[in-house]
């Protein structure tokens, strides 16, 4: 079969073979999907022609921008050379072993160990599995339960989903036992009246270890936690928060886990979040960015105390076959070459993060706009009928999606979560293309203003 040229035929040919994820395949396919077929720096092209600016990196993911030739030519090599083996039974290859050895460089001290996986799904899955084989070695069977908070994303697998606090995935699926979900630090949408950023950031906090006493620590194996809970919303906890999570987790004999599918590899300012809000995982869960997404890969550090107590048991029974696959270890390699050659935590830290801070906090002012976070290079905007009340719209997530849709029809990427506009660009994205990223976002709010108010919804 020769693939059709035209947009209709593809859209046609999409509709009539393929499922797509998070969607109503139905709904899509009476509108068609938009074909993006190449990419470069910061810009998609649609089948159409259309130049797009990616505010998402794809999904939170191409770091390094799109067209990394040598990204490219290092896969096209280690496929020539051995273009896939596993690492099970007493085998391993050269660029599982280097990128091992560069993850314990890059990560903070507490870690020198990987188990590779090929999504941040597997990793967390995988994470449930180590936790609860390191309280089996201690004898302590009972230390079961992994807190999580509501609204989190884990994954999408059936485990990771369930440490996730999204309902309307638990509602389409099985859930595992033993996960018990806490508030989320989203001031914006739950603190109290008159409660500031600091107070309600401690009480949110307290949230753990008032279960942590209720449910009994000796049940209790690990707190997992995104440093900002991306697909959640982008919801960057106040100032208070993660140092009070820091200190119940030292204090109580449970494990921390800090996810950071996201936030890792220099989305916010560090090469991992947990070093931007100054935390200590004991585990810590690795995707997207380490290849930039141009290889599915995944991974989970595991520090060195808890490596020490799995050593002592023996086969740990778990694995994929794509754990550490060649080629997306090569790709690795060399994408943490780019980051490293070209500074880009640096970049993110010390110029372009406050850059793209400076000129989306004016979008603030936008009578649309509730509030307009940004930490690093990622950001949202949550969009409200009433500013002072911090009101929600009475249909959520109705106006998140007719502002997507705008935003796309200005050709900008930006992800809707219920009624906050999520960006989070490639880390090589330039001032003037800064600038451009926040006119178009101004151009859709205007819209998005506009119709909402010819649909009395403001
Ligand atoms: C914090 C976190 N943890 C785990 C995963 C799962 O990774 P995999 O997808 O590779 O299994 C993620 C993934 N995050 C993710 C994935 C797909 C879509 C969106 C969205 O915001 O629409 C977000 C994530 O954001």
């Amino acid at each position: 079969m020769t693939l059709p040229k035209t947009t209709a035929e593809l859209r046609a040919l999409d509709a009539a073979h393929h499922l797509h994820p998070f969607s109503d395949t139905k709904a899509l396919n009476e509108e068609g999907s938009r074909i993006i077929v190449k990419a470069d720096g910061v810009w998609l092209t649609d089948s159409d022609g259309n130049r797009i600016l990616d505010g998402m990196s794809g999904l939170w993911c191409v770091n390094v921008g799109y067209g990394r030739e040598e990204i490219v030519e290092a896969v096209a090599t280690q496929m020539r050379e051995l273009p896939y083996y596993n690492t099970f039974f007493k085998t391993t290859h050269k660029p599982a072993i280097e990128l091992a050895a560069r993850l314990a460089e890059l990560t903070p001290p507490q870690f020198n160990r990987v188990f590779f996986t090929g999504s941040g799904s597997e990793s967390n899955d995988t994470v449930i599995k180590l936790v609860r084989r390191y309280f089996d070695i201690k004898e302590q069977p009972k230390k079961k339960i992994i807190i999580s908070r509501r609204n989190a994303y884990h994954g999408s697998t059936v485990a990771a989903g369930s440490l996730g606090g999204m309902s309307p995935m638990h509602d389409q699926s099985a859930v595992i036992a033993d996960v018990v979900h806490i508030a989320q630090p989203y001031f914006w949408g739950e603190a109290r009246q008159g409660e500031t950023p600091d107070e309600f950031g401690l009480r949110t906090a307290r949230a753990l270890e008032s279960t942590i006493d209720a449910l009994g620590e000796d049940r209790i194996a690990a707190f997992i936690a995104e440093p900002i809970q991306g697909a959640g919303g982008v919801i960057v906890p106040p100032a208070s928060y993660w140092p009070e999570i820091a200190r119940i987790c030292r204090e109580r004999d449970i494990l921390f886990i800090s996810d950071e599918v996201i936030c890792g590899f220099g989305r916010t300012g560090s090469w991992f979040g947990c070093e931007t809000f100054g935390t200590e995982p004991d585990i810590l869960v690795m995707a997207k960015g380490i290849t930039s997404g141009y290889m599915p890969l995944g991974g989970v550090m595991v520090a060195d105390r808890v490596v020490d107590v799995l050593l002592q048991g023996g086969d740990f029974n778990h694995g994929y076959t794509y754990s550490g696959h060649p080629a997306a270890c090569a790709a690795a390699l060399a994408n943490l070459d780019i980051m490293l050659r070209e500074k880009l935590v640096e970049r993110v830290a010390n110029d372009v993060g406050p850059y793209l801070k400076a000129q989306w906090s004016t979008l603030a002012e936008h009578p649309l706009v509730g509030e307009a976070p940004m930490m690093g290079l990622v950001g949202a905007l949550e969009l409200t009928p009433d500013k002072i009340g911090r009101t929600k719209f009475a249909d959520v997530g109705k106006v998140g999606t007719m502002a997507r849709d705008f935003s796309f029809q200005n050709n900008l990427v930006m992800r809707a979560v219920r009624d906050r506009l999520i960006i989070a660009p490639p880390l090589v994205i330039s001032h003037g293309e800064i600038d451009e990223l926040v006119a178009r976002a101004r151009k859709t709010l205007d819209a998005t203003h506009a119709e909402a108010k010819r649909l009395g919804w403001v």
